[in-house]
């Protein structure tokens, strides 16, 4: 049977869970790959995650996009959507989340991040292949893709390119995630599908210019 909730402990949940980004100063860490490549993960590096959630599942325009495989034409196993260099991104926090990685990067970086690739993985069943983000510059030069996760959390996989052991991340719930140095070209990673009930997850992944 349904309880009501008192209308105190309603207002309480609401005022609770902010939007807004805390710093990357606390609870960053990084981890050394091989060949030159290493992650940086901050959990919890967003407030209100769960919120953001629901503001971008409405309000981003979201697509399907189909590709041919094996000579039959599938559909891509995640929704997209691209905002690039000088586009309005859909939430403010997320500007902010731009500026914050550039600011935080850039001695070791030398350029902003400037385009917000946004997948949406509607369950399980959604994934994302092992592949690098290989398309333009970060084919043959170090880059980093800092990649922000909201909803539920699914497993950020990593492996050196060619074979060797995986490692992975559990992402979700306003977690951070970059890749940096050469994981780009020497390093693949992946979202796998999953039996477990998962819920809809949001990635957003910033990159600098000519990295795709
Ligand atoms: O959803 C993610 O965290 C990863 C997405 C990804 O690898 C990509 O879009 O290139
Ligand atoms: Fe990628």
């Amino acid at each position: 049977m349904a309880m009501a909730l008192p209308a105190l402990q309603g207002s309480l949940l609401d005022t609770a869970d902010e939007i807004e980004l805390h710093g990357l100063d606390v609870r960053l860490t990084r981890t050394e790959l091989s060949r030159g490549a290493w992650v940086d993960y901050r959990p919890g590096w967003l407030g209100g995650a769960e919120q953001l959630f629901d503001a971008l599942h409405h309000d981003v325009p979201w697509y399907a996009e189909k590709r041919e495989m094996y000579e039959r034409v599938v559909d891509v196993p995640r929704l997209l959507k691209f905002y690039g260099e000088g586009e309005a991104l859909p939430h403010p926090v997320l500007t902010e989340a731009r500026d914050q990685l550039s600011t935080w990067y850039a001695a070791e970086l030398g350029e902003p991040f400037v385009s917000a690739g946004m997948c949406l993985y509607r369950d399980g069943r959604d994934s994302v292949a092992w592949h690098g983000d290989r398309i333009g510059r970060s084919k043959d030069q170090d880059t980093m893709v800092a990649i922000l996760s909201i909803g539920s959390a699914r497993s950020l996989m990593l492996r050196p390119r060619g074979g060797g052991e995986s490692l992975g991340f559990s992402l979700g719930h306003g977690d951070l995630v970059v890749m940096g140095g050469s994981c780009q070209r020497t390093w693949d990673h992946a979202i796998p599908k999953t039996n477990q009930p998962v819920g809809p997850r949001i990635s957003i992944q910033f990159r600098p210019r000519g990295v795709r």
